[in-house]
């Protein structure tokens, strides 16, 4: 086959990723997510596959059409992403991997020859709207939000020649004001000069990497139904060893009014023996636990671990029912 064919470039282009990890994540290019997926992974040495939306990005992992997605799970202003805890939470399982954190902040852009006093409705990510809401009704009191399905498709829909677009500024990430060619018409956009998203690497199961000293847990839990202290007896397992709890929330689970998931992270590994002991006891008194993975937490831990609730602790307590099983203690 001649080369420079379409079929001949896809043969050389599979050839050269192949061997490289490819990662599913929101985009087109220039997302707050990719900004996420770049602490990770370059382009040169890993395949970058935008997605619409971030269902579609943890759905590619589920499919193989990728080796992981790169997410949004929770912004210091909005809250979690409950597409992505619902789409982690059921069907085939997955695992979390890692974590990133990156600072969130907007310039309100347009396309060039477009002045401040021209803009009515701006084209945002709903979180987008959400991290600048103040700003907006300080700034555009008459503002329209128009939403977007990412922070930066508004600014590659106004990179293209289309005449009408239905939106007249958008609220970008900088570096795409001039990756889009845009004007900046505001910048340093947002109601929290601290805000922060984080993101989760999400992969197939497998082993579970090594604890490093600072990891988190991810679970999904469900209570039994209508049993009075059900969520206290959840809640036990963690505190009588000791576990602390660094986020829970609670997702309804559909099919009906007043049943509930609980999405929880916990500081520590699975290999830490007091964390493997509150999954033995949520195994004991909740009809489901879903293991999203044990992983690298990019803060540092919260709270101290409490005595008695070392490794050693525990082990030298199984160590002495087993001595007593034998006969060998009293
Ligand atoms: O559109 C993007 O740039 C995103 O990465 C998505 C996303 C989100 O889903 O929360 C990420 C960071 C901001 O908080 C707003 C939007």
């Amino acid at each position: 086959m001649p080369s420079g064919t379409s079929e001949t470039r896809d043969e050389h282009r599979d050839a050269a990723e192949r061997g490289r990890p490819r990662y599913a994540y929101l985009g087109p290019a220039g997302t707050f997510t990719e900004a996420a997926l770049r602490q990770i992974a370059s382009p040169d040495g890993a395949v970058f596959l935008p997605q619409v939306d971030v269902v579609s990005a943890i759905e590619a992992v589920r499919t193989g059409a990728a080796d992981h997605a790169v997410v949004a799970i929770e912004s210091s202003v909005e809250g979690s992403v409950t597409a992505v805890l619902d789409t982690l939470a059921t069907g085939d399982p997955l695992v979390l991997q890692g974590e990133m954190i990156v600072p969130v902040s907007f310039v309100l852009a347009a396309r060039p020859g477009t002045g401040l006093s021209a803009v009515r409705r701006v084209a945002a990510h709903p979180h987008a709207w959400a991290q600048c809401r103040r700003w907006l009704l300080q700034n555009l009191p008459d503002g329209v939000h128009v939403p977007a399905t990412s922070n930066t498709a508004p600014a590659a829909a106004m990179a293209t020649g289309e005449r009408e677009l239905g939106f007249d500024a958008a609220l970008v990430p900088p570096p795409a004001v001039e990756a889009y060619g845009l004007v900046p018409l505001a910048d340093d956009v947002a109601d929290n000069h601290h805000a922060v998203t984080r993101f989760v690497l999400v992969g197939r199961p497998g082993p579970v990497p090594p604890r490093t000293g600072a990891d988190k847990t991810t679970l999904v839990v469900h209570l039994p139904s209508n049993q009075a202290g059900a969520l206290l007896e959840m809640l036990e397992q963690f505190a009588a060893r000791g576990v602390n709890l660094s986020r829970i929330e609670s997702r309804p689970l559909g099919d009906s009014l007043g049943r509930y998931s609980f999405s929880i992270d916990v500081e520590g590994h699975v290999d830490d023996e007091r964390v493997a002991e509150a999954l033995m006891g949520l195994h004991r008194v909740c009809p489901h636990v879903r293991f999203l993975g044990s992983y690298p937490r990019v803060d540092t831990p919260h709270g101290d671990v409490r005595p008695g609730t070392y490794d050693a602790d525990f082990l030298a307590a199984r160590a002495w029912v087993q001595a007593l099983r034998d006969g060998r203690a009293h």
